[in-house]
Parts: structure tokens; C-alpha cells; sequence
């Protein structure tokens, strides 16, 4: 049973989300045991390789190693990271012109193994780039950004950290979000209404919180930096125009896969505030987003099917709510509107905007070295998770807002 005996609230521990972390791994591993040093130095010194364009060649000499001594969670956790960084680095080392059909035996063996184990694709996914791609530089110290540091890097420099820490410190603040829905999903069982106003006025806190984070992205992220080199090392191989067929995996399969990239939109925050609060995504946006959750640890995917599974609160505060708990469940849902909303300038200004200035550098052919003459085309109007984005995200913010309850 996902819900405790007493029906208080649903037992987040069973889903490995924690009490302080929520859907972020909790003091990731940063060293694995000796015998996989390979990995561990290759995804350690990526960024060089990468820019001498040599990446490809050490792998292909990697030894393949065999994954049977890694031992728990974390291990395979970090096994994932550092595989996906290698996988990443390794298809885009040369840009989207020079890409590669094949992963080589020596990576794609244990890459697919670990990422079989774990119920992860074989793939740099969300679980990976920011959840469990953290470490503290004091340890005693808090979890701010002057005090965080990634694990691994990809090219980037500061703004690829400040991306990835931004987004964990976004996931940070959703965790009182998280333990209120838990709590929120026991009241409407028992039924405690006192108990749910309170919970669904965590959960509008919370959201508001996640926003603040987010704002911070702008302090910490070059737009074209991101449009010009983040996103590509980003990006899947699932109709995207730059790997049409997909990727080989040798030794793995005889055909070759196809599989999105990383993206926020694999987050499992927004999805378990969607079902918990009974927003219904038309048909396309819902298809994306349910394709999103194969991307999630099955555990966290196992969280949101039991959210949406449980009894709905908001039929039950339509049916028999008060005035006040309508308005504290509106708070909710205006405070998500209003997340999406701020999202949406996001992407405008780090890929509407820039997209337009890197095919205005483009055009002017000078040959300058200017980030932007070398962003990728082949994603100008995608998200790295393959969406076609205004669209989608402006659907997604509509069919927020009409989860409104009237009073
Ligand atoms: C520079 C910062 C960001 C950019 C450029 C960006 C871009 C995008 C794009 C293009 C999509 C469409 C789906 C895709 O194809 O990947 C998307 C979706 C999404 N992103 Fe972001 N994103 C950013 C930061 C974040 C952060 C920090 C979060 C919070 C964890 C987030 C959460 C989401 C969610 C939940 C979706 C799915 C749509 C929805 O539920 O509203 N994004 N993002």
C-alpha cells in the first residue's frame, strides 16, 4: 500500500523521495570504487577532450568494463551520470554536421546495462544532469548557490553549472510542495478540511518559491551561451534532423534507438502539482508530457500514477468545499499559471530571442568566432525533449489557468 495504515499521508519514503530533497538524490556519491577510474577520468576531463575534438578517440580505446561491482543506488546513480556525460560529449563532440551513428560496445554495454537496472533510458536525462549531479563545497554549509558545485561538467563553462544548479535549486523549493501533497491527499481521504486548506497553502507557497529560484537563471546563465553550445550537448537523438535514424548502440541491439533529450520537462514536480490538482492537458501537450515520464526514475513515475490514482481534490472542493478552501486551491493553481507563465519568458529570452540573433550572425557570413555562428539549426524552433515549444507551452499555461474553481 502507497498510503500509510492510519491514511495520513502518502509515504514519500517509498518512492525514494526524500523528506528533505524531495525528488533530488540526496548527497550524491561523487567517487566510484577504483575499478571503474576510466569512466570517472573520462567524464572528468570532458570539456578538454571535447574542444580537441578527441573524445572520440579515447573512448573507443576505453576499456569495457563490467558493471557487476557497483553496489547500490547512489553508485548506479552516479555509473548513469558520468556514462550519459561520456554519451553526450562523445555524439557531439563535432556539432551537429560530424555526428556519429554508433556508441561504441565499450560504452554502450555498460551504459545500457546500468540505465537497465536503474528503469532509466540509456540517455543524459533530467534524473541525471540535475538531480544527482550536485555535491556542497562546504559540506556543513546550506544548499545555496555560492555553495553548490556540479559533479560533472559539459561545455558550457559557468553558465552550463549555473543551469543545472538553478534548475536543482527550482526542484529545492518545490520539496515543501511535494510533502504537501502528501499531506493534502490524506486529508481529502479522511476528510480534514483545516488540515487541507493548510496543506494547499504550503503547496501555493511552494510553488511561489519555485519561481523566485528560477528567476535566478537570468543572474546566472548567458542566453547565448546556452543557444550555442549548452543545447546541443542537451539534445536527443529522437527526431532530431542532425541523427535522423537514431543511435546504434553496439552490442546492445541490432537496431538503432531513438531517444529525447534532457529536459526539465522530465522533472517530476510539475507532473505530481498537475495530477494532484486535476489539470487536464489537451491530448498533444498530454501525449509529450506522459512521454516525459519514461525519461523519470520508475519510483518518482510510480509517485505520480498514485497521485492521480487517489481521490481528486478538486471534485471534492467542487462538490463540497468552502468558499475559503476554493480560494486557497485557486492560490494553487494561479501560483502554477504564474510559474508557467515566468517559464515562458524564460525560453523567450534564452531561445525565441536568440534564435533570432544567431540567424542574424549566421547571415552576415563575417566567419567571426561569435557562440552564436555555431549553434545548432537542426533545433532553432525545438526544445532539447524535441517539443515544438511556444505552442506547447502556452497550451500547457491554458489548460493551468482553466483548472480554476469558480467561487
Ligand atoms: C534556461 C532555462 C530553461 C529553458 C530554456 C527551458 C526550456 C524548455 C523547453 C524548450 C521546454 C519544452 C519541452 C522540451 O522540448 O524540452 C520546456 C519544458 C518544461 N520545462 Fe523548461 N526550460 C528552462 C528551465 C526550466 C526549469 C529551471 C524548470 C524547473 C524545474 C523547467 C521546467 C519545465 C517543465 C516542467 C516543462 C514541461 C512543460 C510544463 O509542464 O509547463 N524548465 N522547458
Amino acid at each position: 500500500m502507497a498510503r500509510r495504515e492510519n491514511g495520513l499521508c502518502i509515504d514519500l519514503e517509498k518512492f525514494h523521495v526524500s523528506e528533505a530533497c524531495g525528488f533530488v538524490l540526496p548527497e550524491p556519491l561523487t567517487v566510484l570504487p577504483g575499478f571503474y577510474q576510466p569512466w570517472m577520468e573520462m567524464a572528468n576531463s570532458l570539456t578538454g577532450l571535447i574542444e580537441q575534438h578527441q573524445l572520440r578517440r579515447e573512448v573507443n580505446q576505453m576499456q569495457l568494463l563490467s558493471t557487476n561491482f557497483l553496489t547500490g543506488h547512489k553508485q548506479l546513480r552516479l555509473a548513469h551520470l558520468a556514462l550519459s556525460f561520456i554519451t553526450m560529449g562523445y555524439v557531439w563532440q563535432d556539432g551537429e554536421t560530424n555526428t556519429t551513428k554508433v556508441l561504441p560496445r565499450n560504452l554502450a554495454v555498460p551504459f545500457c546495462k546500468v540505465s537497465e537496472i536503474l528503469g532509466l533510458p540509456p540517455i543524459l536525462v533530467h534524473a541525471d544532469c540535475v538531480l544527482a549531479n550536485w555535491k556542497k563545497k562546504d559540506p556543513n554549509g546550506s544548499m545555496e548557490f555560492g555553495n553548490l558545485d556540479t559533479i560533472f561538467v559539459l561545455p558550457g563553462g559557468d553558465s552550463l553549472k549555473g543551469f543545472f544548479l538553478v534548475t536543482l535549486l527550482v526542484e529545492m523549493a518545490a520539496v515543501q510542495g511535494i510533502k504537501a501533497v502528501s499531506v493534502a491527499a490524506g486529508a481529502v481521504l479522511r476528510p480534514d478540511d483545516d488540515s487541507l486548506e493548510n496543506a494547499l497553502q504550503d503547496l501555493a507557497k511552494s510553488i511561489k518559491q519555485m519561481k523566485e529560484a528560477l528567476k535566478k537563471m537570468d543572474d546566472h546563465v548567458d542566453p547565448a551561451t546556452f543557444y550555442g553550445v549548452i543545447r546541443l550537448f542537451l539534445s536527443g537523438w529522437k527526431d532530431n534532423p542532425a541523427i535522423p535514424e537514431g543511435l546504434l548502440y553496439e552490442g546492445v541491439a541490432e537496431e538503432t534507438r531513438q531517444y529525447s533529450g534532457g529536459s526539465a520537462a522530465q522533472s517530476s514536480t510539475l507532473h505530481c502539482f498537475d495530477e494532484f490538482l486535476g489539470i487536464r492537458h489537451n491530448r498533444e501537450s498530454a501525449g509529450f508530457l506522459d512521454r516525459m515520464r519514461d525519461y523519470m526514475p520508475p519510483s518518482h513515475k510510480a509517485l505520480i500514477q498514485i497521485i492521480a490514482s487517489g481521490p481528486s481534490v478538486r471534485e471534492y472542493i467542487v462538490s463540497k468545499g468552502s468558499p475559503a478552501l476554493r480560494e486557497t486551491y485557486n492560490n494553487c493553481v494561479a501560483a502554477l499559471v504564474d510559474l508557467r507563465n515566468h517559464h515562458i519568458t524564460v525560453v523567450t529570452r534564452y531561445i525565441s530571442i536568440t534564435a533570432a540573433k544567431a540567424k542574424a550572425e549566421k547571415a552576415k557570413q563575417t566567419g567571426s568566432a561569435h557562440v552564436l555562428q555555431r549553434a545548432p539549426s537542426a533545433l532553432e524552433e525545438r526544445g532539447t525533449g524535441g517539443s515544438g515549444i511556444m505552442c506547447f507551452l502556452k497550451n500547457v499555461r491554458d489548460t493551468t489557468k482553466r483548472g480554476m474553481i469558480d467561487i
